[in-house]
């Protein structure tokens, strides 16, 4: 039982062309930068767009098959969506809206309504129900679309950025009530995000697309061990450097030699995780380290630690405790020596 989609469609001049499967009970966040063609594929797993080619099948059933002729409209897949921007229906109350779905498959007036009072009433919005949608705050209105894509019974549950419109202070319970509704929804899950904290707490499984072709896919350990391009790199928050491996050498752009743990040879990616990368005030010494100069262009709190942007050949992120880079008494602007142990340094075929 599973989602399988063979996904070619076109968009205006754009155009997707993936292949994933996901099993049931699992959660799968499609990620990619902004255009990359998330919505486009939501769109096709919904049936807002018709595939070109390919085939879209859930559990079994083939929803979209250019090739036989198949084409299930939307309102007759079991599939329930949240759209990014919700599209609750505006002169709809939330128990209308709620109901709306299950009129649309046929479910009679009062036995829609009953059910729909129930979802809202597990989201704690039973006081809400006669709520318009303007009426609501973000984090209900939120409710309100996911207990309406719920309703309809779906085996395949589709979430478009499902917390992006709401305040960072929201967004963390909201994310937990997320994260409750989806272990208790048995069939498939799909969630497009943008953030990666989203993705790793609510995912098993990452796919990652860039300008409508999948670039990686894998779980979120194996996603962040190996980040396969610069924009996964940088969003599971790990340096990733292109170069050319030879013995225990590494050129990596911009011509620098690293010493490398021995292995690969030829094109490949190295890995840095940013807690790898030290910094000092001088050149170090003592034991023999990679070690370059920067200057530092910015720096990111993340809780207890710093992010540091270095710019230098090459540019990395160092992470380091706020203790330890008050310690050395550095500002953006500042030159600095940045320095990484070799056995720190993961090197794998391009
Ligand atoms: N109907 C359309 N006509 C023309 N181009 C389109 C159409 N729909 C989408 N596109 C283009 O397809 C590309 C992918 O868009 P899509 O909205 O799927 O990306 P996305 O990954 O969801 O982006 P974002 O993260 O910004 O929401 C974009 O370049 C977009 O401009």
């Amino acid at each position: 039982m599973s989602l399988h989609a063979e996904v070619r469609a076109t968009a205006g001049t754009f155009t997707i062309d993936v292949a994933f499967e996901v099993a049931e009970g699992q959660t799968v966040a499609v990620l990619g930068p902004n255009g990359a063609g998330k919505s486009t594929l939501l769109r096709g797993l919904c049936g807002l767009l018709r595939l070109d080619a390919g085939r879209l099948a859930l559990n079994g059933r083939v929803f979209d098959e250019p090739a036989t002729g198949t084409f299930v409209p939307p309102e007759c897949r079991p599939v329930g969506v949240v759209f990014q921007d919700l599209r609750l229906v505006p002169h709809l109350s939330a128990v209308e809206n709620v109901a709306f779905g299950l009129r649309c498959r046929g479910v009679p007036r009062a036995d829609a309504r009953r059910s729909a009072a129930a979802w809202l009433e597990r989201f704690g919005l039973g006081g809400r129900a006669g709520a318009r949608p303007r009426e609501l705050s973000g984090g209900q209105a939120q409710r309100v679309a996911l207990a309406r894509a719920l309703a309809v019974a779906p085996e395949l549950l589709l979430l478009d950025e499902p917390l992006s419109a709401l305040d960072v202070g929201l967004r963390a319970d909201m994310r937990r009530d997320l994260q409750q509704a989806l272990a208790s929804f048995p069939g498939v899950r799909l969630v497009v995000t943008h953030d990666p904290t989203e993705a790793f707490t609510l995912a098993d499984r990452l796919v990652i697309i860039e300008d409508g072709r999948i670039v990686q896919s894998g779980s979120p350990a194996e996603v962040t061990a190996r980040p396969r391009s610069p924009y996964v790199a940088r969003f599971v928050g790990v340096n990733l450097l292109r170069g050319w491996a030879d013995g225990d050498r590494l050129t990596v752009e911009g011509g620098r030699e690293l010493i490398v743990p021995k292995g690969a040879v030829g094109d490949v990616w190295a890995g840095i995780h940013p807690r790898a990368v030290a910094l000092h005030r001088e050149r170090p010494d003592g034991t023999p380290r990679n070690a370059w100069r920067c200057r530092i262009e910015s720096l990111d709190v993340e809780r207890d630690v710093l992010r540091v942007s270095l710019a230098g050949k090459p540019s990395v992120v160092a992470e380091v405790t706020a203790a330890a880079f008050a310690e050395l008494g550095l500002e953006p602007g500042d030159e600095v020596w940045a320095s990484v142990k070799a056995t720190e340094i993961e090197v794998f075929a391009a």
